[in-house]
């Protein structure tokens, strides 16, 4: 069977249009699936299974670089990339190869009842994978985006299709916030929580504060990000917007992908991104779910599967 990458726009068209989903031309003509609900939607080109955006009553919660490169083989900016097998730098290329690649789409729901739409990607290990991590190995990801009105739910499959190796890995979803400034937001839900600071040497350190904000070049690791259920200090992890009055609320599979990065490059590394305005850090914080601090070890025929949800408020249903 053919690769989806190597499909032209409109043999994609004829496979995949329907009335909640469509493949259009993206930037440099790489196709991209647009889903929608009747009050949402949501952009994911198959250049790195990688969404772009995601609207609720047309209002942006994704936030994409105006300097995004969109080319083989490299990353686009913004949006939710996925950082998969390799978390940052290490044995193969930053951040790993699942942003990099074209993926395959596997196959596409409606579910009338729940007004939803979902679409499968799929990435199968290939002679691409095997020279990129230097050895062979044999997988299968499946990745399910799906929209529903008023929130996206993001899922990940991992099965180590191996009879003999054990597979690790590391896993993010590397999701770049929009936002009105910088200095209007605060994380919630991180009070109490160990994390590493990637800018101080790796140290590790004690989060104090209920609200985190950002006023400088922020790089933090938090472990083991498990919500007390139902206590009186119960805090979802929640970033709140106070001059647009939003919040987005992440909800994600504790058991499996605890850990939770805050990122935002500040004045100096956004000049060194070429990929990245100088002024674009105002618009944009990433807040990553995944696993980070203890690599997934995955016997032989073994599936890891996770769930992650993104899940936007008003001002009237916030805790603003
Ligand atoms: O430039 P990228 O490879 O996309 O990485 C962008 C950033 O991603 C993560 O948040 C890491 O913790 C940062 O150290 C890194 O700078």
């Amino acid at each position: 069977m053919a690769t989806a990458s190597s499909l032209s726009i409109e043999q994609l068209q004829k496979l995949w249009n329907t009335k909640y989903l469509s493949v259009v031309a993206g930037v440099n003509n790489l196709p991209k699936f647009v889903l929608k609900t009747s009050t949402s939607s949501c952009e994911i080109y198959l250049h790195g299974a990688h969404v772009t955006s995601f609207k609720i009553n047309s209002n942006e919660n994704l936030f994409m670089s105006e300097k995004s490169a969109f080319q083989e083989n490299k990353a686009i900016r913004g949006g939710i990339p996925l950082i998969w097998p390799q978390f940052g730098p290490g044995k193969i290329q930053t951040h790993g190869f699942a942003r990099n690649l074209d993926w395959d789409v596997n196959k596409a729901l409606v579910d009338e009842k729940a007004q939803s739409v979902q679409i499968e990607f799929f990435l199968k290990s290939s002679e691409a994978t095997d020279k990129i991590l230097g050895v062979s190995s044999e997988f299968i990801v499946f990745y399910r985006v799906t929209l529903h009105p008023d929130f996206l739910d993001l899922e990940y499959e991992v099965k180590n299709t191996s009879q003999q190796n054990t597979m690790e890995f590391q896993l993010a979803f590397h999701t770049y916030y929009s936002i009105s400034d910088i200095k209007n937001v605060h994380v919630l839900g991180l009070k109490g929580r160990e994390y590493i600071d990637k800018m101080k040497n790796m140290e590790k350190k004690k989060e104090n504060r209920k609200e985190v904000t950002i006023d400088q070049e922020v790089d933090s690791v938090y472990l083991n990000v498990i919500p007390t259920q139902g206590g009186s200090s119960y805090q979802p992890l929640q970033l709140v917007d106070t001059q647009k009055k939003t919040s987005v609320t992440l909800t994600y599979d504790y058991q499996s992908i605890p850990d939770v990065v805050v990122w935002n490059p500040w004045i100096e590394k956004s000049k060194k991104m070429e990929d990245f305005g100088d002024e674009e850090y105002h618009k944009m914080i990433c807040i990553e779910i995944g696993v980070i601090n203890n690599p997934v070890k995955l016997s032989p025929n073994q599936t890891f599967q996770t769930k992650h949800s993104i899940l936007p408020t008003n001002s009237s249903s916030s805790s603003l």
